[in-house]
Parts: C-alpha cells; sequence; structure tokens
C-alpha cells in the first residue's frame, strides 16, 4: 500500500504572535515543503492522528482515543469552522479494525475538532474545499489521567494495518509539538470556574473565545520575553524524540512514564503521542526513511517546533533523478504517479 508520512507541531500562535521574520518564514519554507511532498504523493486518503485542547472533548466524558466518522471544525483561533470531509465507510472499518485488536476506540458520528486537526491540514492543503476525504483519530494528550504513550503505538498499528487493506493512496498526519506547555488547564489545579468550562465548556460563545486566545497571546508574549513561570522549551529531548523517529525506533517511549514526558518537555509534550501513532501507522508497512527533519525551539509559538515526512523505504522518492520511463508496470496495481518501480 501507498504510503506517506507527515508529522508536525502546530500552533495557533503562528500569525497572531509571530517571531521574526528570517524564522517565520524558514518555517513557513519548511511547512510548503512538507505541502510540495503531499502535492506529489496526491493522498486519496489522510489519516489524521490529533489532540484536542477542551474545544471537541471535555471532561463530561473523556476518551484516550476517538474515531470521527463525522467532524466540524470549531473555528478556533480564527481557523475555519465548519464540517470537514470525512470518509465515514473508512473511519468505521478503522474503528473495528483497532476494536478486533484490542484498542478500545471511542467512535463519534459528530466529532467537534480545534486546531490540533485544522492548522496542519491547512498547511499541507491550503484550504478545507481542497481537502482529501479524512480520517480523523482523537488522541487525548491533555486531560489526565493518560494511559501509557504505548498505546498510541498500538493505535496507530492498528490503524495502519487497517488502512492498508483499502488499497489507497494514504498520507498519514501526526499533530502536535515536542516540547512545549502553553497555559492550558488542568483539572488538578482547576478553579471551580475552569473546572466547570473544561468540563461542560462546549461551544463558547465568540466573546468567550477571544478571552481565551487572547490569554494565550499574552502568555506567549510573557514566555518569550523571558519568564519563568512556564516549562522550558527542551531542544535536547526534541532531539531524542526526533532521533527516535528517524531511526525507525517507534518502541522508544513504551517503557517512559506519562511523567517523563512531563519532566522532559512540559505537559504538552504529551502530544508527542500524535506522532508515535503516526509513525507506528506508517511502521506496519515495513522500515521508513525520514525524508524532511526540522527543528527549531520558537518560544513566541510556545513550541519546540518540528515538521517531519517520511515514505517508506520501498518506495522512497528518488533523489532529483528522473526515473527510467514506466518499467512495464502491470497497470493493475495503481502505483502512485512518480514512486520509484521496483
Ligand atoms: O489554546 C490552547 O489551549 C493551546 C494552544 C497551543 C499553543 C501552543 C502550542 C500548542 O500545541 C497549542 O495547542
Ligand atoms: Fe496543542
Amino acid at each position: 500500500m501507498p504510503l506517506a508520512l507527515c508529522a508536525s507541531s502546530h500552533s495557533p500562535l503562528i500569525g497572531l504572535h509571530d517571531p521574526a521574520a528570517d524564522i517565520a518564514d524558514e518555517v513557513h519554507a519548511q511547512l510548503a515543503g512538507a505541502r510540495a511532498f503531499v502535492e506529489e504523493f496526491d493522498p486519496e486518503l489522510v489519516l489524521v492522528f490529533a489532540p484536542d485542547h477542551y474545544n471537541g472533548f471535555l471532561y463530561e466524558l473523556m476518551p484516550s482515543f476517538c474515531v470521527g466518522a463525522a467532524a466540524t471544525s470549531v473555528g478556533d483561533y480564527g481557523l475555519p469552522k465548519g464540517p470537514l470531509p470525512v470518509d465515514r465507510d473508512a473511519a468505521y472499518a478503522l474503528a473495528r479494525h483497532a476494536l478486533e485488536s484490542g484498542v478500545d476506540v471511542a467512535l463519534s458520528e459528530a466529532m467537534q475538532v480545534d486546531h490540533g486537526f485544522v492548522q496542519p491540514l491547512l498547511f499541507l492543503f491550503g484550504s478545507v474545499e481542497k481537502l482529501p476525504p479524512l480520517v480523523p483519530v482523537f488522541i487525548n494528550c491533555v486531560a489526565e489521567p493518560l494511559g501509557p504513550a504505548s498505546r498510541a503505538r498500538l493505535l496507530g498499528e492498528a490503524a495502519g494495518r487497517a488502512l492498508a487493506e483499502s488499497g489507497k493512496r494514504v498520507l498519514i498526519v501526526g499533530s502536535g509539538g515536542l516540547s512545549h506547555d502553553p497555559p492550558v488547564p488542568r483539572m488538578e489545579s482547576a478553579t471551580p470556574e475552569v473546572a466547570e468550562r473544561i468540563t461542560h465548556g462546549r461551544n463558547p460563545t465568540a466573546e468567550q473565545r477571544r478571552v481565551r486566545e487572547s490569554r494565550t497571546v499574552a502568555a506567549a508574549g510573557e514566555f518569550a520575553s523571558g519568564s519563568t513561570d512556564f516549562h522550558d522549551l527542551n531542544p535536547e529531548f526534541d532531539a531524542f524524540v526526533l532521533d527516535a523517529f528517524e531511526s525507525g525506533d517507534t518502541t522508544a517511549f513504551d517503557e517512559r512514564s506519562t511523567d517523563w514526558f512531563v519532566e522532559e518537555g512540559g505537559h504538552s509534550a504529551h502530544e508527542i503521542r500524535t506522532w508515535i501513532a503516526a509513525y507506528g501507522a506508517l511502521s506496519t508497512q515495513g522500515d521508513y526513511e525520514m525524508t524532511r527533519r526540522y527543528y527549531r525551539p520558537i518560544k513566541e509559538w510556545f513550541a519546540g517546533f518540528a515538521v517531519t515526512t517520511a515514505l517508506p523505504k520501498a518506495t522512497a522518492l528518488p533523489k532529483a533523478t528522473a526515473l527510467p520511463k514506466a518499467t512495464a508496470l502491470p497497470k493493475a496495481t495503481a502505483q502512485p504517479k512518480e514512486l520509484a518501480a521496483q
């Protein structure tokens, strides 16, 4: 099965609270490179692993994992609001396969998603209108208690096997920062008002959203100006994480405790689970090669910001050399255009 992967950080502060122009330009060039990679692959289906930030998943009912059979963007941080194109049959097939293999995913016929899903998709496809059919898979990365990270790997592997049966060109997306600890509320330290919001606070008013989002922007300003009230970014930890994925070691986090992620990378480092699932999915089809690896700690965006792409080794795109013309591929195998013949 033709697969490709893009795992990248997200930050809703992009465009709202930018670092120096040369740094923002550098990241946008990397995202444009990832977008070109996706255009060349031309996916027929996109499997997206992403977290949520108390917009679509709240303590009223908090699953560890949820497959969306239909999904709507809440439109936080000025992102487009409204329905997303979901391949409902593929979502059910994935859920069925995950459940059969012992991964207890929830299923939603009306999933609400936030910037965690929508921002990387927009970077990779340009607009909601240009999105191919999706299978959105939520991974809880903020609402404690969390299970072990190894469960995200098992989820990803089940998803990878399920989609292998589709025979389609599938792009796997992982969305989340490496080390980072922006001010996302925690039940443990929540005031009664905040506890109420992260339990029942679905669909806030535009004004409530504005206030909340301007607080995130203000906090990023303090962090970037040197405030030590926040867990610092940790480039050494992030390099360790990227090395693990680059070397194909998708089990690297199996023995790591949830506390380890927090101590090394801050609370939102749990978003690495989306990468563990994405690379786990890719790994089910054999060895892979990381074809892009970019990293920079960016305090203005509250993120150890990384962009990676990967392909299965067997179908790695040739480096600039033209392929010998159509080495008589059997027609029926529907190879993606421009992928190397075996
Ligand atoms: O609005 C929120 O709750 C958090 C926003 C946010 C900021 C920086 C990096 C992230 O990954 C992120 O999600
Ligand atoms: Fe996030």
